[in-house]
């Protein structure tokens, strides 16, 4: 009997999704095989589309789909669309507000009496009634494909009172929105897809481990309808001494969460000594990280990365490899400076969400001892230097206090210092050439 049950309601699901990837076009596609891969849709700021005069014959599933879509499409006004962006999509949804349903998925979208709301979905933000999400705070969505609820995972900023103090910080939110039907939400997801947010295509409910060979989910994948773009691979190299010893919990709570929402294949690897990271990024394949390498800990983790990187025989290449940064040492300087984020949390947000900073880079060479090391940030030579030389050895006794100390100590055998810079700025052509990375510029140290 319950065999039967859910054999008729697999049957049922099937011809309601192919009734629905028939409607929204995608089933010639699909039969036909031709769009197995995922397809990223890039974004267009093309707000009115104009009507299809009588001329115009040949209208194809994706011109219907897009006409669809620019049906939907009305600037808010200019002095809005910096805050609120353009519109892209609209509709209504309900917004699930139990904290957890004891009820199966299937059951909670068939029987919940829904109250819908207006919703908007513009370039920067998702809005209904007077809330508002910000794309850029979104990490993924889950979705099921026969499904009429669909999951925004988010991390919005949420000020709290510390005392006199008010704090600012991110803690992960989940929306779970109803549409009116499956095609509804499978449109929405879609749409959130051409945003550039991720999509976890989750098993049906009713795609049990008896799945059948001959299942729609075997048939149809859902990659084969959601507009998802493919996941990141990355290397993480993590400092397990950065931050007084704390950077392995701040990446395993607070940020390996985020990147496996957001579907990225991690390899993460853990430094053992000074220098490994320097070495891994030296000699790493690029094939086995092509979206790049993220650094846990400090300035010195990430320095050590670009040094190795930079040390290559295929330097050209290696400058173009993205490097990631989160934020788990007692000096975080680097990121603060590009991205104006401290904590853990935004920094991997903004990894999520991608794009890239071009910054600068220096290179001091050594004439002596004929070598070269880069920088972002600073370079030091006399004073600091040496009381960073010292603060070294005193890493394991006194943590972020061994700057003190060592400061402390070489102030009272101070030295006599003599140098002479020499500077050269950096020619046009140079500067052209090494546009993808940032600019370089030659100083030259002589002591
Ligand atoms: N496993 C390790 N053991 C000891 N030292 C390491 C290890 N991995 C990296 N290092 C060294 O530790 C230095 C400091 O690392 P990092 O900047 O990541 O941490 P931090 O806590 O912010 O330290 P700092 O206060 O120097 O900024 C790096 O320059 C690196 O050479």
């Amino acid at each position: 009997m319950e065999k039967s049950q859910t054999i008729s309601k697999n049957t049922s699901l099937r011809q309601a999704t192919q009734q629905s990837l028939r409607r929204l076009g995608l089933c010639p596609q699909i039969t036909t095989g031709q769009q197995t891969s995922p397809v990223i849709f890039p974004e267009k700021r093309n707000s009115r589309g104009k009507p299809a005069t009588r001329g115009d014959i040949s209208v194809t599933n994706d011109d219907l789909k897009k006409a669809k879509v620019e049906e939907h499409r009305i600037d808010i006004g200019d002095e809005q669309c910096d805050l609120l962006g353009y519109e892209v999509f609209s509709g209504k949804l309900s917004l699930d507000k139990r904290k957890s349903s004891k009820h199966s998925e299937v059951q909670t979208s068939e029987n919940m009496n829904l109250d819908m709301v207006d919703v908007k979905l513009t370039s920067k933000a998702l809005i209904w009634g007077s809330e508002m999400l910000r794309l850029d705070d979104v990490v993924s969505l889950s979705y099921c494909v026969g499904l009429r609820h669909f999951t925004v995972h988010a991390y919005p900023l949420r000020k709290s009172s510390c005392g006199l103090f008010v704090k600012s910080r991110r803690s992960r939110k989940d929306f779970r929105f109803f549409a009116s039907t499956s095609e509804d939400a499978l449109q929405w997801v879609n749409t959130f897809a051409d945003k550039q947010c991720y999509v976890n295509s989750l098993p049906h409910p009713m795609a049990s481990k008896k799945q059948s060979s001959d299942s729609i989910f075997n048939e149809f994948p859902p990659e084969s309808y959601i507009r998802c773009k493919s996941p990141p691979k990355v290397l993480v190299i993590l400092n397990p001494r950065s931050g007084h010893g704390r950077s392995s919990k701040v990446f395993q709570e607070l940020v390996e969460p985020i990147f496996k929402l957001a579907g990225f294949e991690l390899e993460v690897v853990k430094t053992t000594s000074a220098g490994h990271a320097r070495k891994l990024a030296a000699s790493v394949d690029f094939s086995t990280c092509p979206d790049g390498i993220i650094c846990v800990g400090g300035d010195g983790i990430i320095n050590e990365v670009l040094n190795g990187l930079l040390s290559r025989d295929n330097q050209r290449e290696a400058m173009t490899v993205p490097i990631g940064i989160i934020p788990a040492g007692s000096d975080n300087s680097l990121v603060w400076t590009v991205l104006g984020v401290r904590d853990p949390v935004s920094a991997a947000l903004a990894i999520v969400k991608g794009g890239l900073t071009a910054i600068d880079v220096f290179a001091v060479e050594w004439i002596h001892a004929g070598a070269i090391h880069f920088g972002t940030t600073v370079t030091y030579f006399g004073f600091v230097s040496d009381v960073l030389e010292l603060s070294e050895k005193y890493q394991k006794r006194f943590g972020p206090l061994r700057y003190f100390v060592a400061g402390f100590l070489k102030f009272f055998c101070l030295p006599k210092y003599s140098y002479e810079v020499e500077y050269l700025p950096s020619q046009r052509e140079e500067r052209k050439n090494f546009s993808r990375s940032g600019n370089y510029r030659h100083v030259r140290a002589l002591h």
